[in-house]
Parts: C-alpha cells; sequence; structure tokens
C-alpha cells in the first residue's frame, strides 16, 4: 500500500516508515519539519507542508495517490498544551480537521490516528481499558480527544474506516542505531534523565514526588518505540477487515515510577544521576498503565521490547550515536 504518513519526520513516525517499507509498504511522508528532521525520512519520498495548508495537502493526494493515511502530525508536550493551549487546538485540532477534509476529497477512506493515553485524564483504577471514560485534565489530551469523536463521525458520515491507537509513553530508539528521538527541546523523561547521567544537563527535576504511588512519583507506561511502530502497520493492514471506528491502548501493561526510571539508568549507563526533586508538573495525572488487550486480539500485537533496561539501554545508545540530529555540541562529562 502506498501510506501517507503526516508527521513521518518526527520520533514514532519516522520508526514507522521504516516498518512500514520493511513489510512491502511505500510510505510517502507529509510534514513542515516543526519538530521533526529531514535526516529521519529515508524511507520514501518527504513533502513538505503544513496540514494548516489545504492546497499543499491537496498536491500531496493527487501527486502521491495513497491508498490510507497515518496521522501523526501534531503538537505533543503536555506542558507547553497548559502554557499556550490555543496552538495545540490550532495544529492538532484544524490540522486533523483540514486533513480529514482532503482525504474525504481524495477519496481517501482509510486512517489511522496517533491517539494518546493522556485522553483518559485521572482514570478511576489502572490499567485502563478502551471503554474507560475518557476525561482528559490537560489541553494537549483534549485536543486528542476531539480528533478522536471527529474521526468518530466522519466514520459514520463518509464511510471512512479509522483506527484511533491510543499510546500510552513511546520510549527508546531503532535498536539498529539508524532513528531515536531528537526533540528540542526535550521535555521527556527518559531522554531528560540520560542527560542527566551524561552530564550535558545539571540534573533530572522530578515532577511531584507526593502522588498517591507506592514511591510517591508518578507512574507510566513505557513502550518501546519499535513496537509501536509494528503496531502500526498491522492497524493499517487491519483496516481492510475492520469497519468503522476503533480505538486501542497500546502499551506493555506494566507500569515504572520516575524513581524507578533514574534507579534503572544508573544501574544500565553505570553513572549516578543528579536529581532535584521538584513540584508537581500541571497537568499530570499520577498513573497511567494500558490494558492492552484488545490490540493483541484486534491487531495479534505484543510488545517485543517491553523490558525497560532494553529500552533505556537503546535510548542511551541513540544518544551518543552520530546520526543524532542535535548530538553534535553537547557535552559528555563522563
Ligand atoms: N511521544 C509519545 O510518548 C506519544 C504518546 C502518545 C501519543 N503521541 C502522539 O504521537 C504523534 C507523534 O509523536 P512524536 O513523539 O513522534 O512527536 P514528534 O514531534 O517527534 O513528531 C511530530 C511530527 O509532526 C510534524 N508536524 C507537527 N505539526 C505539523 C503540521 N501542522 N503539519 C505538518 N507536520 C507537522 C513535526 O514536524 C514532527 O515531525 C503525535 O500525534 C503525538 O501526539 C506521542
Ligand atoms: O523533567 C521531567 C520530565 C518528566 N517528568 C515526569 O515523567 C513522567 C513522564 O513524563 P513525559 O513528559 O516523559 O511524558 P507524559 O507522561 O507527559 O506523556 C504524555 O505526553 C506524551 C506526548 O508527549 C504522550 O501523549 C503520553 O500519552 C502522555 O501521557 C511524568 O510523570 C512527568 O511528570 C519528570 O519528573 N521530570
Amino acid at each position: 500500500m502506498r501510506i501517507l504518513v503526516t508527521g513521518g519526520a518526527g520520533y514514532i513516525g519516522s520508526h514507522t516508515c521504516k516498518r512500514l517499507k520493511a513489510c512491502g509498504h511505500d510510505p510517502i511522508v507529509f510534514d513542515n519539519l516543526s519538530t521533526g528532521h529531514r535526516s529521519f525520512v529515508r524511507f520514501g519520498p518527504l513533502v513538505e507542508g503544513d496540514l494548516n495548508d489545504r492546497a499543499a495537502l491537496d498536491r500531496a493526494f493527487a501527486e502521491h495517490r495513497p491508498d490510507a493515511i497515518i496521522h501523526f502530525a501534531a503538537s505533543a508536550y503536555v506542558g507547553e498544551s497548559v502554557q499556550d493551549p490555543l496552538k495545540y487546538y490550532r495544529n492538532n485540532v484544524g490540522g486533523t480537521c483540514n486533513l480529514l477534509t482532503a482525504a474525504v476529497a481524495h477519496g481517501v477512506r482509510d486512517i489511522i490516528f496517533s491517539s494518546s493515553c493522556a485522553t483518559y485524564g485521572t482514570p478511576a483504577s489502572v490499567p485502563i481499558v478502551e471503554t474507560m471514560p475518557q476525561a482528559p485534565i490537560n489541553p494537549y489530551g483534549d485536543t486528542k480527544l476531539v480528533g478522536e469523536s471527529m474521526l468518530r463521525a466522519a466514520t459514520a458520515a463518509y464511510g471512512m474506516r479509522c483506527i484511533a491507537l491510543r499510546y500510552f509513553n513511546a520510549a527508546g530508539a531503532d535498536l539498529d542505531g539508524e532513528l531515536g528521538e531528537a526533540h528540542d527541546p526535550e521535555t521527556h523523561a527518559i531522554p531528560l534523565i540520560l542527560a542527566a547521567a551524561r552530564g550535558t544537563i545539571p540534573a533530572f527535576s522530578v515532577f511531584g514526588t507526593d502522588y498517591a504511588t507506592p514511591d510517591g512519583s508518578c507512574v507510566r507506561d513505557f513502550l518501546h518505540v519499535a513496537d509501536l511502530a509494528d503496531a502500526h502497520v498491522r492497524a493499517v493492514e487491519a483496516l481492510q477487515r475492520l469497519d468503522g471506528f476503533t480505538a486501542i491502548n497500546l502499551g506493555t501493561g506494566t507500569g515504572h515510577s520516575v524513581l524507578e526510571l533514574i534507579a534503572t539508568v544508573e544501574r544500565v549507563t553505570e553513572r549516578r544521576v543528579p536529581v532535584v526533586r521538584g513540584p508537581r508538573r500541571s497537568g499530570d495525572p499520577a498513573a497511567l498503565v494500558a490494558d492492552a488487550t484488545l490490540a493483541a486480539d484486534l491487531l495479534g500485537w505484543s510488545p517485543r521490547h517491553a523490558a525497560l533496561d532494553t529500552i533505556i539501554r537503546s535510548a542511551w545508545d541513540w544518544m551518543h550515536n552520530p546520526l543524532h540530529p542535535l548530538g553534535n555540541g553537547t557535552r559528555d562529562a563522563g
């Protein structure tokens, strides 16, 4: 299949393009390079364009005639979404609406959507199953929930087929060392803990140690990005047999606390992580852990690289990889 991958120059999108190509599909990346990297687009052409530019979308559809869409492109920082919510509604809600309008106009009806566990807000219990209430507690999560609503309505009205994949926390890097996470500024926990271990930032701040969790820090479900990529290929293939709108969690089913991440980084890297215990970050739920039974049932998917050590080791290796687009100029104190 020819697949239009919006946000394919980004972290999860680029790993998915690699997997698509390996499985015999042809990814076409549509990306404005706002947080993505040209050097991550290696598995098919790059169409440089913005989701909010309808003419650019029309040209991409007309030229490349995709059979399906995988829609990653979005602004994706919880903290920033609290500071600048309208950026998030404009890019994530406006962008998705524009993309769907173009897809309908060009007769493309199959779409995989990057949703998030952030749509659940503060769940009543974990692990979270897909039927539990969605009540986001930050604007980012709300934009993903609105995206799901739009897709649910569009599947009903225009005969589209959609799978919304609600990922928990993407982490780690390509196990062949070709790709990885490269955000500037970086806000995600694992790369920041590794940067502190390496000495490129003075210390890692733990956002809150007074949560109602076993050690007081937040608990998250960290999923290797290669497993996420594999799930996307399975999902786009599954659209051939799944009509309408389906939402599926992607996680390992195991939670790890922020303090546990720090301890694992210290063990894997054999370095000390300077830590500052700080206040809570606005918009953070205490614990998010997936029940991923539906992904196994509908996609035949289960994570293959779920061990936290594997995830952290791959992220650490990537941080030292010459292909890292932001790697030059970072100081290794060790
Ligand atoms: N990283 C995670 O843990 C996580 C978890 C759940 C969901 N998600 C979702 O997965 C998707 C990918 O996340 P990521 O971590 O790879 O982020 P990323 O920032 O690395 O990738 C996003 C890509 O989209 C592009 N983009 C953004 N706005 C665009 C626009 N208007 N037009 C064209 N391109 C645009 C960026 O340049 C970038 O290449 C996002 O939708 C995010 O919300 C991520
Ligand atoms: O410097 C930091 C950074 C993070 N954290 C903590 O580490 C945990 C993980 O934070 P991340 O920023 O790495 O990721 P989030 O849990 O905020 O992930 C959220 O944002 C992601 C997109 O960036 C996904 O959408 C995901 O589903 C959604 O839960 C949180 O408890 C956070 O408070 C710290 O303690 N210090």
